[in-house]
């Protein structure tokens, strides 16, 4: 299993109280599989999502990542950890500013030890695949939200992660250019067998994932909130299984405690 977390329990400090983040979470997600998680405002998606990327260490629980436990692990093996295997995209696109979009890429490289050479060549292959060949030499400023959403996704991808973490990749972009985003990272999860997880507001992209999971109050449960349906926005997409959000929590890998 490629990111497994198991009953975790993270808290913050809340005045003289302890507010629970997230509250006794189970999560599985295996290569290959494109996982959402949807949720109000503060329910806990965000802190979910920087335990996985072992960013916030949980009060319990434990947190496995391409076969290596993360409990326990010195700040040191968790940076190593993190560079070698986990891929993350923010919400906004945090790309420097001075840097063309090929350098956005092989700044990734360098901070992990890797040939120039090698780097560039495997920068210029995502950037192709991303559709940005002739962007390489373009600043964030002279790009689109949509271009620039797509550098950030080439920008994780560099060390050839096997667990993708995206925050809200949708939040800045219309809806064309979300759709667009989001069946790219539907295809990258296949081509790329990554362990995808996608917190987002915006459920006309459920349609392209595999499992549907929601956050309350620091609780995982498995299916939409509210009974919303995973294909709304979406009518015209070939429907793969419509119930398999809802089975695939329950029954198989991915498991989110109800
Ligand atoms: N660093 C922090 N210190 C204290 N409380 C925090 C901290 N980060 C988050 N919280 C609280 O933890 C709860 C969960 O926050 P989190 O950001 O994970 O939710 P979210 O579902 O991602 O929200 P949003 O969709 O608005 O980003 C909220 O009540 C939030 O106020």
């Amino acid at each position: 299993m490629t990111l497994k977390l198991t009953d975790i329990v993270l808290t913050y400090p809340d005045g003289d109280r302890t507010l629970t983040a997230l509250d006794h979470v189970d999560l599985t997600v295996e290569r290959g599989e494109f996982t959402a998680v949807v949720g109000p405002s503060g329910s806990g998606k965000s802190s979910l999502l920087a335990v996985a990327a072992t960013l916030i260490t949980p009060v319990s629980g434990t947190v496995s990542v391409a076969g290596h436990e993360v409990s326990g692990a010195s700040q040191a093996a968790r940076t190593r950890l993190r560079r070698e295997h986990i891929g993350i995209v923010f919400q906004q696109s945090n790309l420097l500013a001075s840097l063309t979009a090929l350098d956005q890429l092989l700044v990734m490289a360098d901070l992990s030890g890797r040939s120039t050479r090698e780097a560039a060549v495997r920068a210029r292959e995502l950037l192709a695949a991303m559709d940005l060949s002739d962007k390489e030499d373009k600043r964030p400023h002279q790009l689109s939200g949509g271009e620039r959403q797509r550098v950030n996704i080439a920008r994780a991808l560099m060390n050839e992660p096997e667990v993708l973490l995206v925050d809200e990749p949708t939040s800045a972009l219309d809806q064309h250019r979300g759709e667009r985003i989001v069946s790219l990272l539907a295809t990258l999860t296949k081509r790329n067998g990554l362990a995808t997880v996608m917190v987002t507001h915006d459920l006309a992209t459920l349609a392209r994932v595999d499992t549907v999971l929601s956050m309350a109050d620091g609780r995982l449960t498995a299916g939409p909130v509210d009974g919303a349906s995973p294909e709304d926005g979406r009518p015209d997409r070939p429907s793969t299984s419509p119930t398999r959000h809802q089975a695939t929590k329950n029954s198989s890998s991915s498991g989110a405690r109800a």
